[in-house]
């Protein structure tokens, strides 16, 4: 009989998965219509972090504003002493082209999921664990779940989890991990016309380093990137440049393939310099990691996906997210959804995309995926499966970081 109890509770706590998803579509609507519209660069995110905080405390959440950082905060429900999900949520836009990433979605998605996991967990009166939403700031270059991993706000949580829009749907996305760089030129000014001679031309510098990089792309491995920018070209065309700029991202599927990576474009950085006479610096930036998605949870992610309807893709990625650092802390999975678009990520068209309606039906159907997949694990009798998760992350921790 109380097998059959369980089993019957549980039916019911899966249905209030989906269920509280579904009541609550309009204000999800709303939250990411807001936040689409109100788009926030890395760290500056103070009116998404309001919308999402005010949201999750109407929602009975036990809410920290301003969480390690200002613009950061932790939503959590539960009891202590059972299993801890964490469900991600991003909100940061891009320079000019506001919501080019879907992040807006992301924040729906995991308060969605929230919301999910909570009313499941409330069902019956008995909490059988916790649920914390974090928000995390500035994936697109700040790092803000590195800063939130260093403060300890991923202490005692058992799985993260998050959903990324994307032109199609993968449940263990190629995410490789990505170094950036400045290379600074340092020459001497000099009157471009009566006397160029006197100049040590810090752009020509930059010119030539710009295409030592080119040239030697041809040489990197295909899962390999370099790509970069001039981020100072000179103050006046009539004044031979003192300074330039360059600003570099370079990307592998492992630590120890970025750093071959690394080495080169250093290299093509010391050899325009001694090319022009001019000094070099290069200067690092804060990286991040790979995505090591476990399997266990990507298993039970896709039965629960493919079961709502989701045809699952098996190429694709390539990106770098801060959600890899938190992969080696947790063990995690961020999958990738269709939301409407075929175009690229970081696109005007995946900006439309992204507060267009037909993104709402899929990002509800990620966050019951996300939620149905934390509660797989959080069933009782389920032991195993989260044995199994641990196993995974310490055999994918033994050899990953290398
Ligand atoms: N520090 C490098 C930041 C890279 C962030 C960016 N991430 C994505 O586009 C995917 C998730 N938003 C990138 O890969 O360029």
């Amino acid at each position: 009989m109380q097998a059959e109890a369980t089993s019957d509770m549980w039916s019911k706590r899966r249905e209030a998965v989906k269920t509280k998803i579904d009541e609550s579509a309009s204000s999800l609507n709303d939250l990411s219509q807001d936040i689409w519209s109100h788009p926030e660069l890395a760290f500056e995110e103070r009116y998404a972090h309001k919308v999402l905080t005010d949201f999750f405390e109407k929602e009975g959440f036990e809410v920290t504003r301003n969480y390690h950082l200002e613009t950061a905060f932790k939503a959590t429900y539960g009891i202590d002493g059972g299993i801890h999900v964490c469900v991600i949520c991003e909100y940061d836009a891009l320079p000019e082209i506001g919501h080019a990433c879907g992040h807006n979605l992301i924040a729906e998605c995991g308060a969605a999921a929230g919301l999910g996991i909570k009313a499941a967990l409330e069902f019956g009166g008995t909490p059988i664990g916790r649920v914390t939403v974090l928000g995390t700031p500035a994936e697109e270059g700040g790092g803000g779940k590195i800063d939130l991993i260093n403060a300890g706000a991923f202490e005692g949580m058992d799985i993260a989890m998050m959903a990324h829009p994307y032109p199609n749907n993968l449940s263990r996305p190629m995410m490789i991990a990505v170094d950036r760089v400045t290379i600074s030129y340092k020459g001497l000014a000099a009157h471009a016309s009566t006397a160029p001679w006197e100049g040590v031309n810090a752009l020509d510098a930059a010119v030539m380093c710009y295409n030592s990089i080119s040239v030697m792309r041809q040489q990197l491995k295909p899962e390999w990137r370099v790509h970069g920018i001039f981020s100072n070209g000179g103050a006046k065309p009539n004044i031979i440049p003192e300074e330039a700029e360059l600003f570099y991202y370079m990307r592998a599927p492992t630590q120890e393939a970025l750093s071959q990576v690394k080495k080169k474009v250093v290299g093509c950085a010391q050899g325009a310099a001694v090319a022009t006479g001019c000094e070099c610096i290069v200067k690092d930036l804060r990286g991040y990691a790979n995505v090591v998605t476990n399997p266990t949870m990507a298993t039970i992610y896709e039965k629960e996906a493919t079961q709502m309807g989701v045809v699952l893709d098996d190429h694709g990625g390539s990106g770098s997210t801060d959600m890899g650092d938190v992969s080696y802390v947790v063990p995690s999975i961020h999958p990738m959804y269709y939301m409407g678009t075929v175009a690229a990520n970081h696109s005007r068209p995946f900006t439309a995309a992204a507060g267009a309606a037909a993104a709402q039906p899929p990002t509800l159907i990620q966050a019951k995926s996300l939620a149905l997949t934390a509660l797989e694990v959080m069933k009782p009798g389920n032991e195993e499966v989260l044995a199994n998760i641990k196993k995974d992350f310490a055999l994918q921790m033994g050899g990953a970081k290398a």
